[in-house]
């Protein structure tokens, strides 16, 4: 039996960010190894026209959830939603449900954030900071609490480039920036954040950063825990290999790769492509929630959620691996044929941007224009390069995260829990991994049809022959014009003939003596 497993049984969990791809996945573990958990209370707002009975109906009858139906028959009455905003005061949580929470909860696990790269200042801190901040609030005034487990980023510390399981401190106090958000105004906000960021790449790792300071000036004396875990991947095998479901990190990319939109990255091929696999990181997420409630560590322990020291993968081999998924199952209605092109170099990514992506966007558009429809594809295109330059400082980048508290932790469990709750990294075939992560991407995000394969194929041959007709057409076009206007052109070209005309005669000629 699991210790883990029996561990959560009776248990009322408070879950933050539960409709989020991490949330979702926690949840769903949670249901299918501890059925008899008393509660999961989850804080949701109501979301594009849905309400939060909807939202939850919606997420329990997704393929996700298929087989905790079976073992977990009675699982919408054990999810309790609660109207929460976690960027207002006190959540906006009503007086009822908040007293609910107060006296009931056992387990936190704390997911929710905002991990949009370009969110505003005020808007990120209040949901990575004030929020966490709100939060550890409320866990002190809970009496049966037993953990609090914080979900950072492994990059919330991107400007060191070994990082160990240790908190570090940022260089503006978080309280500071709380308290001036509350009087600057934001066009003020937005002018010094370039500032206060100094070297994090972005405002998200920056607030993670200050979330972070935050647990650990606010902990008190709670157990208290923080996992850090990379770029969070699909499903490696729980519930089945490939789930996925938000283009966040690299599904995006995948699909714009797939389609034939995006053909060449500014990525280094040798750095580091620090994945994890979203169960594995909720294996670990429980195994820490059990850890930290049971064993209560005296300070607040760090847990990197990474694959780089013990595992490694690069992009080089991850984007040959994709390419090569992309031959045996295409995606639908490719614009182009997939293809890679990975330069570190800024003056070739340039010139694959213009050659592979902006000029065949507008060639297209032209075509669109020409035969009476609306351009679009230019529009995509930026699109979709704005995001690839907003990623590339993680792509052009290898980091060195220790893993010593993960690894002490996997050495506490048992084998049966080490195997229920596996987050041993190195046991992981990436190549095997990659094939179903795309196979997911096409199925579980796209929603294609398999049988769909067939015709796509087809697609792509019909692409190649275009791209093969295309590229001799402007390969004539270009030479007639040259020979037209340059003599030297028009001897290259005369004596090219020749010789192909002489190598040919003398073929002719020693094939008819063989005779
Ligand atoms: C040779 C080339 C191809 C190679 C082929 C092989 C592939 C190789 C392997 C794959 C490469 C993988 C690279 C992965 C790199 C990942 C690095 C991740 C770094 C991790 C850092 C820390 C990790 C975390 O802690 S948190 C999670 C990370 N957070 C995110 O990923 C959020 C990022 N997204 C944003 O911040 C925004 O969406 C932004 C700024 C990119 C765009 O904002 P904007 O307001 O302009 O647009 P949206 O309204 O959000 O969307 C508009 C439009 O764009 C589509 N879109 C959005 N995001 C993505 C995306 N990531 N990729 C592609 N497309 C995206 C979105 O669907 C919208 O489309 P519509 O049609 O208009 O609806
Ligand atoms: N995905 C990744 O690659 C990585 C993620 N992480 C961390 O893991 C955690 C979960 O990330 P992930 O699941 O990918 O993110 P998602 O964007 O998928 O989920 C974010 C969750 O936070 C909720 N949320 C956001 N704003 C509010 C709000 N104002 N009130 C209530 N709920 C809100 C969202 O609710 P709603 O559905 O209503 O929007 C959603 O449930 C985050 O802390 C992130 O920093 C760390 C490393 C990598």
């Amino acid at each position: 039996m699991s210790v883990i497993a029996a561990f959560y049984g009776g248990k009322s969990i408070l879950i933050t960010g539960a409709t989020g791809f991490l949330g979702k996945v926690l949840m769903e573990k949670l249901f299918r190894t501890s059925p008899d958990l008393k509660v999961i209370y989850i804080l949701v707002r109501p979301k594009a026209g849905q309400t939060l009975q909807q939202r939850v109906f919606q997420i329990l009858n997704s393929k996700l959830f298929e087989k905790v139906k079976e073992v977990c028959p009675n699982v919408h009455e054990k999810i309790r939603a609660i109207y929460a905003d976690l960027s207002q005061n006190d959540f906006a949580i009503s007086k009822e449900d908040m007293q609910e929470l107060l006296s009931c909860t056992n387990i936190i696990f704390h997911c929710a954030a905002t991990v949009r790269f370009d969110d505003t200042l005020r808007h990120a801190v209040q949901l990575n900071v004030t929020a966490t901040r709100q939060l550890l609030l409320m866990a002190s005034q809970m009496p049966k609490l037993e953990a609090f487990i914080h979900i950072s980023t492994a990059y919330s510390n991107c400007n060191l480039k070994h990082i160990d399981e240790v908190i570090y401190p940022c260089p503006v106090e978080p309280k500071k920036i709380i308290d001036s958000l509350e009087w600057l105004d934001d066009a003020i906000i937005e002018e010094i954040a370039p500032k206060l960021i100094r070297d994090w790449p972005n405002i998200y790792t920056y607030t993670k950063a200050l979330g972070e300071m935050v647990v650990q000036q606010e902990s008190r004396n709670l157990n208290i825990a923080i996992i850090r875990p990379s770029i969070v991947g699909a499903t490696w095998q729980e519930p089945f290999p490939g789930w996925v479901d938000n283009i966040n990190g690299p599904n995006g990319l995948i699909i714009a790769a797939g389609k034939g939109f995006l053909r060449a990255l500014k990525a280094t091929p040798k750095a580091v492509a620090d994945l994890i696999p979203v169960d594995t990181v909720v294996n670990l997420m429980l195994a820490v929630g059990w850890y930290t409630a049971v064993h209560r560590p005296k300070s607040t322990l760090v847990y990197h959620s990474t694959s780089g020291n013990l595992n490694p993968c690069n992009w080089h081999k991850m984007g040959v691996q994709v390419l090569a998924t992309f031959e045996k199952i295409p995606l639908e209605r490719a614009f182009r044929r997939p293809y890679a092109n990975f330069t570190s170099n800024n003056f070739t990514s340039q010139y694959w941007n213009a050659v592979s992506h902006q000029a065949p966007a507008i060639i297209y558009d032209c075509y669109l224009r020409l035969t009476g429809r609306k351009p679009r594809m230019t529009k995509v295109m930026n699109q979709i390069l704005r995001t690839a330059s907003m990623l590339e400082y993680f792509l052009n980048r290898s980091w060195e995260w220790s893993t010593y508290n993960t690894e002490m932790l996997m050495s506490e469990l048992s084998p049966e829990d080490q195997r229920v709750f596996n987050f041993d990294v190195r046991q992981l075939n990436w190549l095997e991994y990659i094939e179903n992560y795309v196979l997911g991407v096409k199925k579980y995000l796209l929603k294609e049809d398999m049988a769909g394969i067939p015709e796509a194929k087809q697609h792509l041959k019909r692409l190649r022959n275009i791209h093969y007709l295309f590229n001799t057409a402007l390969f004539l076009i270009v030479w007639r014009l040259l020979i037209a206007r340059s003599q030297m052109a028009r001897n290259v070209w005369f004596f090219i003939v020749s010789f192909c005309y002489k190598f040919l005669s003398y073929f002719r000629a020693s094939s008819t003596l063989k005779v």
